[in-house]
């Protein structure tokens, strides 16, 4: 699972894992946040209606679900259990209180944190992004500050530095993770 600040690179380094190993498997979330321009409805998340989310919550259909800055993003649990059922992991990109919640639905989950170089650098590949007006950027910069002092909660912090080691780095962790500390 992986979680980490808004505009530290979380979807470029997850589009580079699919790229680079088509074979790994992301699980694709359900959000009442309206798509961006080049966001593929199905591919990068489901976009539904605030209706549709409360009746997923109904019907116990997600692993875990979070508002955040205004929206709201869950996993369909269904495609999940799937995957884990068929002996292969699974790649969830989810934010702090999603992370907290699958940590205690399923403790033998392990909790990657995708951290920016520096402050600076998270900063402007935020503003770089071009996505989010100054207002909305600030609010997630605010969620940002409070998201990297909650990384000492997870299992691997690994530093996003450069896209394809950083992709590189997830890889190996999925495949093997490090051996539970003492
Ligand atoms: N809890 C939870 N968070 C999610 C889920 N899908 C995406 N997120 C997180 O929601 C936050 C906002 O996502 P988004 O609006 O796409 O912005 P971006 O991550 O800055 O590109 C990010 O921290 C995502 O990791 C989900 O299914 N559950
Ligand atoms: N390692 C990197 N070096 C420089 N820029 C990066 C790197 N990773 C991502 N970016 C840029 O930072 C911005 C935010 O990345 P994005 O993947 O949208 O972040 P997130 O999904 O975490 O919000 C994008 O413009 C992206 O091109």
């Amino acid at each position: 699972m992986l979680s980490g600040p808004s505009g530290v690179g979380k979807g470029t380094v997850v589009a580079e894992v699919r790229r680079r190993h088509p074979e790994v498997w992301v699980s694709v979330s359900v959000t009442t946040r309206k798509p961006r321009p080049g966001e593929v409805d199905g591919e990068h998340y489901l976009f539904v209606e605030n209706d549709y989310f409360d009746w997923l919550i109904a019907q116990d259909g997600l692993l875990e679900w979070a508002e955040y800055a205004g929206n709201r993003y869950g996993t369909p649990v269904a495609p999940v259990e799937e995957q884990l059922a068929s002996g292969s992991p699974a790649l969830l990109e989810i934010e702090l209180q999603g992370a907290r919640q699958v940590r205690d639905r399923a403790p033998e989950a392990q909790l990657v944190f995708l951290a920016p170089p520096s402050w600076g650098e998270l900063v402007s590949r935020l503003a770089g992004r071009g996505t989010e007006a100054p207002e909305v950027q600030s609010r997630r910069l605010a969620l940002a500050q409070a998201e990297l002092d909650a990384a000492g909660e997870f299992d691997v912090v690994v530093v996003n530095d450069d896209v394809a080691r950083a992709a590189d780095e997830l890889v190996s962790l999925l495949t093997a993770p490090p051996p539970a500390g003492p």
